[in-house]
């Protein structure tokens, strides 16, 4: 889609980096097929259900560590264990991190987990902090499909201030240093934004996460 104003790598707040069109058509399409094989059962794409009752409206698939009421575990709602987390992911989150914060830090960086959201239209993310994780190293977001707003707000509440922004398929957004832990979410997308080549219908959204947690050795 050709942007009216051209959409330009930005700091949109200290640690917080957009760049749209990280990913190409090919590493999209590629990505996509992925989260299509991740959502299928077992331990495929979920609805979280919050402990009073209310629902997600992303619908959401794990992989390393899948997020339960509050906290991170190794096996879904359903009991069945949580798909591992692929080294080539890995690789694309510190391709990523080197992207944002120079090599050095992408070498640095050792992700183990990610969560993948699917957003309908009436889909939205309520502001939140990420803050499961063992630690403070950066969150590695990536887009698919239809457009969103992105609200990224303050560290210290869930108000105002905050900064909007477009995530498009294919933009990257990285969040660390002092703003790892700002208040985020996604007011809403817009139904058919997404690029007509790539076949989704819908928004997904990737994060790629360093849990921090120590896990049990597994396949012994
Ligand atoms: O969909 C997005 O862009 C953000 C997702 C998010 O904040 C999360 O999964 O914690
Ligand atoms: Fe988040």
């Amino acid at each position: 889609m050709s942007a009216l104003f051209p959409r330009e790598r930005r700091e949109v707040a200290p640690g917080a980096l957009h760049v749209p069109g990280w990913l190409d058509d090919a590493e999209q399409a590629r990505l996509l097929a992925a989260c299509r094989a991740w959502a299928r059962p077992p331990a495929g794409l979920e609805t979280v259900v919050l402990p009073g009752g209310g629902v997600m409206s992303v619908r959401s698939v794990s992989l390393g560590l899948t997020w339960q009421p509050y906290h991170y575990v190794p096996v879904t709602a359903a009991g069945e264990p949580v798909k591992p987390f692929p080294d080539w992911l890995g690789a694309l989150g510190r391709r990523a991190v080197a992207e944002a914060y120079g090599p050095a830090a992408g070498e640095a960086y050792a992700p183990d987990m990610a969560l993948v959201n699917f957003y309908d239209d009436r889909a939205r993310m309520g502001l939140h902090q990420d803050r499961y994780e063992a630690g403070s190293e950066p969150v590695v977001s990536l887009s698919l499909g239809d457009t969103c707003v992105f609200r990224l707000g303050n560290t210290e509440t869930r108000t105002r201030p905050w900064t909007d922004l477009e995530l498009e398929s294919g933009d990257l957004f990285v969040f660390g240093g002092p703003s790892r832990f700002a208040y985020h979410g996604v007011p809403k997308t817009y139904p058919g934004t997404g690029p007509a080549g790539l076949g989704l219908k819908g928004r997904l959204n990737i994060t790629i996460r360093v849990s921090g947690l120590a896990r049990p050795p597994q396949n012994e």
